[in-house]
């Protein structure tokens, strides 16, 4: 029988091709595989669900992340994806996966994280499975959400012209990371070396405790302002805005100099010798919402301080970068794959 590679598909190819395989059955399924949730109508509102896995050593390291935050974060990846649909999250199932090196008290601390991220984006936890695992530690959480029947939005509806938004700052918990590894091989050589984090907060606090930007839903819904398309940032904007692009059949510039990156990334950039722009666009695990509005939404948008504009889209379907030294290169999604 043939053999294919996994990294000959990929993460999308292959999700692709479980995809083509399926049809739904039921008219209730408004929406299944493609978006940061799958959409079912209940009636009155269409109800979302999502679902995300972390496993140690792909998505965390616990030599330096602290079982609350990781509760923390794993819940609120899912709210994000919730509202990339303009949708507000309300239930939760926790699955975790255990190795023998677990104590009763690590999950004690990670479900006091998932009780912190519960009470503060008001969601319930309903139910969960628990069973050992054979390899490292894994929490997986899905969740459901509800947003009104016209207020659904898919990562399929920018037009051309439409103005390209996100909601704060990116490459920032790129950064992160990369100092959280570094201060590990640095501790790893000599364990009597205490990490120097202070400068770096800003940075460990984006990968460690990411926000869902259920704030930003809130506004745009008081505002009357349905976004056209939006994704949550999750694999890096160039990753995400092109999952926006293909499924809209648009293009989209981007301005370079509109790319909101804080000063500490900028510095934090240069340590490491990375491009902050190539952080920006590939580094991921940003969480903020990446969106489209029509032009005519652009007065209402300028009100709500977290929104920036970087771009807009085109008719030509060509994805690009209009550079601060004249010209444009093309954006390709170089972001974050498991399967490369
Ligand atoms: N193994 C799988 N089987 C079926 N659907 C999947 C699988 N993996 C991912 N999907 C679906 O593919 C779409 C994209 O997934 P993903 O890239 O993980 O989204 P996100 O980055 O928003 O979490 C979603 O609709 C998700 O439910
Ligand atoms: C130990 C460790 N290695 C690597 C990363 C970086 N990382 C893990 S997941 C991810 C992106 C998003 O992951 P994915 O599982 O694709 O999320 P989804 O798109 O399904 O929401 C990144 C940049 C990390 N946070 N920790
Ligand atoms: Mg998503």
């Amino acid at each position: 029988m043939e053999r294919t590679e996994l990294n000959t598909l990929g993460e999308f190819g292959l999700i692709d091709r479980i995809k083509s395989k399926f049809t739904n059955q039921n008219a209730e399924t408004i929406k299944g595989i493609g978006d940061d949730a799958a959409v079912i109508d209940v009636g009155d509102k269409y109800m979302l669900v999502t679902t995300d896995i972390l496993f140690e050593g792909i998505h965390f390291d616990l030599s330096y992340t602290p079982l609350r935050h990781l509760g923390y974060k794993a819940v609120a990846v899912n709210v994000s994806d919730i509202a990339a649909m303009n949708g507000i999250a309300k239930q939760i199932t926790v699955t975790i996966g255990l190795s023998n090196r677990i104590s009763v008290e690590a999950i004690d601390e990670l479900y006091e994280g998932i009780k912190f991220a519960c009470e503060s984006y008001n969601v319930d936890l309903i139910g969960g499975d628990t069973s050992a695992s054979a390899s490292g530690f894994v929490v997986s959480i899905t969740a459901t959400g509800f947003v009104d029947k016209d207020k659904i939005v898919y990562r399929n509806g920018a037009k051309p012209n439409d103005i390209l938004c996100v909601t704060g700052d990116l490459g920032a918990a790129y950064f992160g990371l990369q100092v959280l590894e570094r201060e590990k091989q640095v501790y790893l050589a000599n364990p009597s070396m205490q990490p120097e984090l202070t400068e770096k907060e800003y940075l460990v606090g984006k990968i460690l405790k990411p926000e869902a930007r259920t704030d930003i839903i809130h506004e745009l819904n008081e505002l009357g302002v349905v976004p056209s398309s939006m994704i949550d940032i999750s694999d890096g904007l160039a990753s995400d805005l092109l999952h926006i692009c293909t499924q809209s059949g648009v293009g989209a510039m981007v301005f370079e100099d509109k790319l909101p990156i804080e000063d500490i990334t900028m510095l934090t950039a240069t340590e490491f010798n990375v491009s902050p722009i190539t952080a920006a666009l590939n580094g991921g695990e940003d969480y903020q919402l990446l969106f489209t509005v029509k032009q005519s939404d652009f007065d209402k948008i300028q009100k709500v301080s977290d929104v920036l504009p970087i771009g807009y889209m085109t008719q030509d379907t060509a994805v690009q970068l209009a550079l601060n030294s004249g010209g444009t290169a093309a954006i390709k999604a170089q972001g974050w794959n498991h399967l490369r």
